[in-house]
Protein backbone atom coordinates (compact mmCIF):
# COMPACT_ATOMS: atom_id res chain seq x y z
CA UNK A 1 0.00 0.00 0.00
CA UNK A 2 1.37 3.70 -0.95
CA UNK A 3 1.86 6.08 2.11
CA UNK A 4 -1.44 7.45 0.21
CA UNK A 5 -3.61 4.71 0.49
CA UNK A 6 -2.47 4.23 3.78
CA UNK A 7 -2.73 7.68 4.99
CA UNK A 8 -6.44 8.31 3.62
CA UNK A 9 -7.23 4.74 5.09
CA UNK A 10 -6.84 6.25 8.52
CA UNK A 11 -9.13 9.05 7.30
CA UNK A 12 -11.88 6.85 5.86
CA UNK A 13 -12.34 5.81 9.61
CA UNK A 14 -13.78 9.13 10.72
CA UNK A 15 -14.95 10.30 7.20
CA UNK A 16 -18.26 8.85 7.34
CA UNK A 17 -20.60 11.22 6.44
CA UNK A 18 -22.64 10.50 3.13
CA UNK A 19 -21.03 12.94 1.10
CA UNK A 20 -17.86 11.78 1.49
CA UNK A 21 -19.04 8.46 -0.08
CA UNK A 22 -16.15 6.41 2.09
CA UNK A 23 -13.02 9.28 0.04
CA UNK A 24 -13.32 6.55 -2.70
CA UNK A 25 -14.85 9.17 -5.21
CA UNK A 26 -13.00 11.85 -7.11
CA UNK A 27 -15.36 14.39 -5.35
CA UNK A 28 -17.28 14.66 -2.76
CA UNK A 29 -21.63 14.60 -3.17
CA UNK A 30 -23.19 17.36 -0.67
CA UNK A 31 -27.11 17.31 -0.91
CA UNK A 32 -28.38 20.74 -0.03
CA UNK A 33 -32.20 21.50 -0.52
CA UNK A 34 -32.66 18.79 -2.71
CA UNK A 35 -29.75 19.45 -4.95
CA UNK A 36 -26.34 17.95 -5.50
CA UNK A 37 -22.86 19.78 -4.71
CA UNK A 38 -20.07 18.10 -6.10
CA UNK A 39 -16.84 19.21 -4.04
CA UNK A 40 -13.25 18.29 -4.85
CA UNK A 41 -9.55 19.91 -4.03
CA UNK A 42 -6.40 18.98 -5.57
CA UNK A 43 -3.04 20.57 -4.66
CA UNK A 44 0.25 20.31 -7.26
CA UNK A 45 3.78 21.25 -6.11
CA UNK A 46 6.91 21.61 -8.13
CA UNK A 47 9.16 19.12 -9.03
CA UNK A 48 5.90 16.68 -8.09
CA UNK A 49 3.14 17.85 -10.47
CA UNK A 50 5.20 20.36 -12.28
CA UNK A 51 8.37 21.40 -13.89
CA UNK A 52 10.23 24.91 -12.33
CA UNK A 53 10.61 25.14 -15.86
CA UNK A 54 7.18 24.83 -16.95
CA UNK A 55 5.63 28.27 -18.35
CA UNK A 56 3.84 29.51 -15.14
CA UNK A 57 0.83 30.40 -17.41
CA UNK A 58 0.79 26.83 -17.93
CA UNK A 59 0.89 25.81 -14.29
CA UNK A 60 -1.64 28.11 -13.47
CA UNK A 61 -4.02 26.51 -16.37
CA UNK A 62 -2.93 22.67 -14.63
CA UNK A 63 -4.19 23.66 -11.59
CA UNK A 64 -7.50 24.46 -12.85
CA UNK A 65 -7.75 21.47 -15.10
CA UNK A 66 -7.01 18.70 -12.74
CA UNK A 67 -9.70 19.61 -10.12
CA UNK A 68 -11.89 20.19 -12.97
CA UNK A 69 -11.34 17.11 -14.41
CA UNK A 70 -12.95 15.41 -11.04
CA UNK A 71 -15.76 17.82 -11.34
CA UNK A 72 -16.08 16.24 -15.39
CA UNK A 73 -15.45 12.60 -13.92
CA UNK A 74 -19.43 13.36 -11.79
CA UNK A 75 -20.68 14.56 -14.16
CA UNK A 76 -20.63 18.23 -12.87
CA UNK A 77 -20.94 21.71 -14.62
CA UNK A 78 -18.50 23.87 -12.44
CA UNK A 79 -20.00 26.45 -10.24
CA UNK A 80 -16.93 28.18 -8.65
CA UNK A 81 -13.25 27.71 -7.26
CA UNK A 82 -11.18 28.62 -4.23
CA UNK A 83 -7.91 29.16 -4.97
CA UNK A 84 -4.58 28.80 -2.07
CA UNK A 85 -1.88 30.80 -3.54
CA UNK A 86 2.35 30.80 -2.19
CA UNK A 87 3.51 34.06 -3.57
CA UNK A 88 6.77 32.84 -4.90
CA UNK A 89 8.85 35.96 -4.04
CA UNK A 90 8.77 36.80 -8.25
CA UNK A 91 6.32 39.35 -8.91
CA UNK A 92 6.30 39.04 -12.64
CA UNK A 93 5.82 34.62 -12.32
CA UNK A 94 3.03 35.16 -9.41
CA UNK A 95 1.51 37.52 -12.40
CA UNK A 96 2.04 35.37 -15.09
CA UNK A 97 0.51 32.45 -12.93
CA UNK A 98 -2.67 34.27 -12.49
CA UNK A 99 -2.51 35.06 -15.75
CA UNK A 100 -3.18 31.17 -16.93
CA UNK A 101 -5.05 30.41 -13.63
CA UNK A 102 -7.81 33.04 -15.33
CA UNK A 103 -7.78 31.66 -18.88
CA UNK A 104 -8.47 28.28 -17.98
CA UNK A 105 -11.60 29.72 -15.24
CA UNK A 106 -12.79 31.70 -18.43
CA UNK A 107 -12.21 28.42 -20.80
CA UNK A 108 -13.96 26.26 -18.65
CA UNK A 109 -16.82 28.87 -16.95
CA UNK A 110 -15.52 28.65 -13.55
CA UNK A 111 -16.13 31.77 -11.68
CA UNK A 112 -13.28 32.18 -9.25
CA UNK A 113 -15.09 32.79 -5.96
CA UNK A 114 -12.38 33.08 -3.30
CA UNK A 115 -9.37 31.64 -1.52
CA UNK A 116 -6.10 32.82 0.14
CA UNK A 117 -2.85 34.19 -0.50
CA UNK A 118 0.41 33.45 1.85
CA UNK A 119 4.44 34.22 1.07
CA UNK A 120 6.01 30.32 1.84
CA UNK A 121 9.59 30.47 3.33
CA UNK A 122 12.03 31.71 0.13
CA UNK A 123 13.65 28.39 -1.61
CA UNK A 124 10.59 25.96 0.03
CA UNK A 125 9.01 24.16 -3.55
CA UNK A 126 5.65 26.35 -5.19
CA UNK A 127 2.78 24.45 -4.43
CA UNK A 128 -0.76 25.87 -4.99
CA UNK A 129 -4.41 24.34 -4.01
CA UNK A 130 -7.88 24.73 -5.74
CA UNK A 131 -11.44 23.99 -4.57
CA UNK A 132 -13.93 23.06 -7.39
CA UNK A 133 -17.92 23.30 -6.60
CA UNK A 134 -19.64 22.00 -9.43
CA UNK A 135 -23.63 20.83 -9.68
CA UNK A 136 -24.69 17.67 -11.23
CA UNK A 137 -27.98 15.48 -11.38
CA UNK A 138 -26.46 12.31 -11.74
CA UNK A 139 -22.83 11.94 -10.24
CA UNK A 140 -21.52 8.28 -11.08
CA UNK A 141 -18.95 7.50 -9.08
CA UNK A 142 -17.11 4.07 -9.17
CA UNK A 143 -18.91 1.65 -7.75
CA UNK A 144 -21.58 0.84 -10.45
CA UNK A 145 -19.66 -1.21 -12.75
CA UNK A 146 -21.58 -4.33 -13.24
CA UNK A 147 -20.16 -7.70 -14.95
CA UNK A 148 -20.94 -7.74 -18.82
CA UNK A 149 -20.35 -4.09 -19.29
CA UNK A 150 -17.95 -2.57 -21.66
CA UNK A 151 -14.77 -0.39 -20.27
CA UNK A 152 -14.25 2.83 -22.20
CA UNK A 153 -11.53 5.38 -22.46
CA UNK A 154 -11.89 8.93 -23.66
CA UNK A 155 -9.07 10.85 -26.00
CA UNK A 156 -5.65 9.00 -25.91
CA UNK A 157 -3.16 7.85 -23.16
CA UNK A 158 0.50 8.61 -22.58
CA UNK A 159 0.88 12.02 -24.64
CA UNK A 160 1.58 13.69 -21.53
CA UNK A 161 3.40 10.89 -19.60
CA UNK A 162 6.15 11.52 -23.06
CA UNK A 163 5.64 14.89 -22.71
CA UNK A 164 7.27 15.08 -19.60
CA UNK A 165 10.19 13.28 -20.86
CA UNK A 166 10.65 15.24 -23.45
CA UNK A 167 10.27 18.67 -21.08
CA UNK A 168 12.92 17.14 -18.58
CA UNK A 169 15.18 16.41 -22.12
CA UNK A 170 15.14 12.86 -21.35
CA UNK A 171 14.23 12.12 -25.30
CA UNK A 172 13.49 14.37 -28.01
CA UNK A 173 10.01 14.81 -29.37
CA UNK A 174 7.12 17.24 -30.56
CA UNK A 175 5.76 19.98 -28.78
CA UNK A 176 2.40 19.00 -29.11
CA UNK A 177 3.48 15.94 -26.27
CA UNK A 178 5.06 18.99 -23.79
CA UNK A 179 1.58 20.95 -24.15
CA UNK A 180 -0.52 17.66 -23.27
CA UNK A 181 1.86 17.52 -20.79
CA UNK A 182 1.50 20.94 -19.61
CA UNK A 183 -2.21 22.03 -20.82
CA UNK A 184 -4.97 19.21 -20.08
CA UNK A 185 -8.09 19.33 -20.48
CA UNK A 186 -10.65 18.41 -18.30
CA UNK A 187 -13.96 16.37 -20.22
CA UNK A 188 -16.24 18.49 -18.72
CA UNK A 189 -19.50 18.25 -21.68
CA UNK A 190 -18.24 14.21 -22.19
CA UNK A 191 -18.59 13.77 -18.61
CA UNK A 192 -22.03 15.72 -18.48
CA UNK A 193 -23.33 14.21 -21.34
CA UNK A 194 -22.22 10.45 -20.21
CA UNK A 195 -23.23 10.72 -16.33
CA UNK A 196 -26.68 9.25 -16.73
CA UNK A 197 -25.45 6.75 -19.43
CA UNK A 198 -22.46 4.86 -17.57
CA UNK A 199 -22.46 2.85 -14.33
CA UNK A 200 -19.24 4.47 -13.08
CA UNK A 201 -16.94 6.83 -13.88
CA UNK A 202 -13.83 8.32 -13.03
CA UNK A 203 -10.83 10.62 -14.02
CA UNK A 204 -7.53 8.72 -15.05
CA UNK A 205 -5.00 11.21 -13.06
CA UNK A 206 -2.50 8.41 -12.31
CA UNK A 207 -2.90 5.95 -15.08
CA UNK A 208 -5.33 3.94 -16.94
CA UNK A 209 -4.13 0.62 -15.20
CA UNK A 210 -3.98 1.85 -11.86
CA UNK A 211 -6.80 3.43 -11.58
CA UNK A 212 -9.03 0.85 -13.67
CA UNK A 213 -8.14 -1.23 -10.67
CA UNK A 214 -9.52 1.25 -8.44
CA UNK A 215 -12.83 1.34 -10.07
CA UNK A 216 -12.75 -2.49 -10.67
CA UNK A 217 -12.26 -2.23 -6.08
CA UNK A 218 -15.02 0.15 -6.08
CA UNK A 219 -17.49 -1.80 -7.83
CA UNK A 220 -16.54 -5.36 -6.57
CA UNK A 221 -15.93 -6.59 -10.09
CA UNK A 222 -12.46 -7.55 -12.37
CA UNK A 223 -11.64 -5.17 -15.41
CA UNK A 224 -10.01 -6.18 -18.18
CA UNK A 225 -8.23 -4.24 -20.41
CA UNK A 226 -6.84 -4.78 -23.87
CA UNK A 227 -3.48 -3.43 -24.70
CA UNK A 228 -4.21 -3.12 -28.11
CA UNK A 229 -6.76 -1.13 -27.73
CA UNK A 230 -5.76 1.41 -25.79
CA UNK A 231 -5.14 4.50 -27.74
CA UNK A 232 -2.46 6.40 -28.65
CA UNK A 233 -2.11 9.08 -30.59
CA UNK A 234 -0.54 9.91 -33.92
CA UNK A 235 2.17 11.80 -32.24
CA UNK A 236 3.21 8.93 -29.81
CA UNK A 237 2.95 6.59 -32.09
CA UNK A 238 5.33 8.46 -33.90
CA UNK A 239 8.03 9.28 -31.47
CA UNK A 240 7.42 5.15 -29.33
CA UNK A 241 6.68 3.08 -32.45
CA UNK A 242 3.71 1.12 -32.27
CA UNK A 243 4.72 -1.67 -29.99
CA UNK A 244 3.54 -3.09 -26.62
CA UNK A 245 6.19 -0.92 -24.77
CA UNK A 246 4.33 2.28 -25.60
CA UNK A 247 1.02 0.84 -25.10
CA UNK A 248 2.42 -0.36 -21.81
CA UNK A 249 3.58 3.15 -20.78
CA UNK A 250 0.62 4.71 -21.88
CA UNK A 251 -1.64 2.31 -19.84
CA UNK A 252 0.50 3.26 -16.91
CA UNK A 253 2.29 6.86 -16.79
CA UNK A 254 -0.68 9.36 -15.79
CA UNK A 255 -1.37 12.38 -16.10
CA UNK A 256 -3.98 11.98 -18.95
CA UNK A 257 -7.01 13.68 -17.09
CA UNK A 258 -9.13 11.66 -19.26
CA UNK A 259 -12.67 9.63 -18.54
CA UNK A 260 -12.64 6.07 -17.81
CA UNK A 261 -15.98 4.82 -17.53
CA UNK A 262 -18.47 1.47 -17.94
CA UNK A 263 -21.29 1.51 -19.59
CA UNK A 264 -23.83 -1.70 -20.66
CA UNK A 265 -23.50 -2.63 -23.85
CA UNK A 266 -26.76 -1.42 -24.58
CA UNK A 267 -25.64 1.36 -24.51
CA UNK A 268 -22.98 1.63 -27.12
CA UNK A 269 -24.51 3.34 -29.84
CA UNK A 270 -25.85 5.94 -27.42
CA UNK A 271 -22.58 6.74 -26.14
CA UNK A 272 -21.14 6.50 -29.50
CA UNK A 273 -23.78 9.30 -30.53
CA UNK A 274 -23.07 11.75 -27.93
CA UNK A 275 -19.18 11.19 -28.85
CA UNK A 276 -19.73 11.97 -32.24
CA UNK A 277 -21.72 15.09 -31.07
CA UNK A 278 -18.80 16.34 -29.46
CA UNK A 279 -16.19 15.53 -31.62
CA UNK A 280 -14.76 13.26 -28.77
CA UNK A 281 -12.64 11.09 -28.89
CA UNK A 282 -13.48 7.61 -27.05
CA UNK A 283 -12.67 4.10 -27.19
CA UNK A 284 -13.95 0.95 -25.63
CA UNK A 285 -10.55 -0.67 -24.09
CA UNK A 286 -11.96 -3.83 -22.31
CA UNK A 287 -14.79 -4.97 -20.38
CA UNK A 288 -16.16 -5.70 -16.91
CA UNK A 289 -16.28 -9.07 -15.40
CA UNK A 290 -17.29 -11.25 -12.24
CA UNK A 291 -14.53 -11.74 -9.80
CA UNK A 292 -12.04 -9.28 -8.92
CA UNK A 293 -8.94 -6.72 -9.74
CA UNK A 294 -7.19 -6.08 -12.90
CA UNK A 295 -6.45 -8.35 -16.23
CA UNK A 296 -4.33 -7.15 -18.56
CA UNK A 297 -4.28 -8.91 -22.05
CA UNK A 298 -3.09 -8.42 -25.25
CA UNK A 299 -5.64 -9.81 -28.78
CA UNK A 300 -7.52 -11.55 -25.68
CA UNK A 301 -4.24 -13.65 -24.27
CA UNK A 302 -3.04 -12.74 -20.71
CA UNK A 303 0.06 -10.19 -20.72
CA UNK A 304 1.66 -10.01 -17.23
CA UNK A 305 1.02 -6.82 -14.75
CA UNK A 306 3.75 -4.34 -15.25
CA UNK A 307 5.08 -3.62 -12.29
CA UNK A 308 4.33 -0.55 -11.74
CA UNK A 309 0.95 0.33 -12.45
CA UNK A 310 0.50 4.02 -12.71
CA UNK A 311 1.71 6.69 -9.79
CA UNK A 312 1.41 6.59 -6.23
CA UNK A 313 2.35 9.07 -3.40
N1 LIG B 1 -6.17 14.97 3.07
C1 LIG B 1 -7.37 14.48 2.74
N2 LIG B 1 -8.47 14.76 3.48
C2 LIG B 1 -9.68 14.27 3.16
N3 LIG B 1 -9.92 13.49 2.08
C3 LIG B 1 -8.87 13.17 1.30
C4 LIG B 1 -7.55 13.65 1.58
N4 LIG B 1 -6.71 13.18 0.61
C5 LIG B 1 -7.48 12.47 -0.24
N5 LIG B 1 -8.77 12.46 0.16
C6 LIG B 1 -9.90 11.77 -0.50
O1 LIG B 1 -9.46 10.48 -0.89
C7 LIG B 1 -10.03 10.11 -2.15
C8 LIG B 1 -8.92 9.74 -3.12
O2 LIG B 1 -8.10 10.87 -3.34
P1 LIG B 1 -7.38 11.15 -4.74
O3 LIG B 1 -6.73 9.89 -5.19
O4 LIG B 1 -6.56 12.37 -4.60
O5 LIG B 1 -8.62 11.43 -5.68
P2 LIG B 1 -8.57 12.12 -7.09
O6 LIG B 1 -7.58 11.30 -7.90
O7 LIG B 1 -9.93 11.98 -7.63
O8 LIG B 1 -8.13 13.52 -6.86
C9 LIG B 1 -10.88 11.30 -2.59
O9 LIG B 1 -12.21 11.04 -2.20
C10 LIG B 1 -10.32 12.46 -1.79
O10 LIG B 1 -11.31 13.43 -1.54
C1 LIG C 1 7.60 16.90 -12.50
C2 LIG C 1 6.64 15.74 -12.58
N1 LIG C 1 7.03 14.51 -12.23
C3 LIG C 1 6.15 13.48 -12.29
C4 LIG C 1 4.88 13.66 -12.73
C5 LIG C 1 3.93 12.50 -12.82
N2 LIG C 1 2.85 12.60 -11.85
C6 LIG C 1 2.95 13.30 -10.71
S1 LIG C 1 1.56 13.28 -9.79
C7 LIG C 1 0.79 12.27 -10.92
C8 LIG C 1 -0.59 11.76 -10.72
C9 LIG C 1 -1.63 12.82 -10.54
O1 LIG C 1 -1.42 13.56 -9.36
P1 LIG C 1 -2.27 13.29 -8.04
O2 LIG C 1 -1.79 14.21 -6.98
O3 LIG C 1 -2.28 11.82 -7.71
O4 LIG C 1 -3.66 13.77 -8.55
P2 LIG C 1 -5.09 13.22 -8.15
O5 LIG C 1 -5.06 11.74 -8.42
O6 LIG C 1 -5.27 13.55 -6.73
O7 LIG C 1 -6.02 13.97 -9.06
C10 LIG C 1 1.64 11.99 -11.99
C11 LIG C 1 1.29 11.13 -13.14
C12 LIG C 1 4.51 14.97 -13.07
N3 LIG C 1 3.26 15.27 -13.45
N4 LIG C 1 5.42 15.99 -13.02
MG1 LIG D 1 -6.69 14.28 -5.49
Amino acid sequence: MSDESSFISHLQVFATHPAARGLTDDAASLTLGGRTLILTHDVIVENVHFLPSDPPEDIGWKLVAVNLSDLAAEGAKPSGALMAYNLSGDTEWDRRFAEGFGVALARFQCPLIGGDTVRAPLGSARQFGMTALGEAENSPGRSGAAPGDDLWVSGTLGDAGAGLRIARGEISGPQELVEAYRRPTPQLELGQRLAPMVSAMMDISDGLLIDAKRLAEASGVAAIVESIDVPLSEALVGLMGDSRETSVAAATSGDDYELLFTAPRRSRRAIETVAEELNARIQCIGLVEQGEGLKFQEGGRPLPLPQSLGWAH
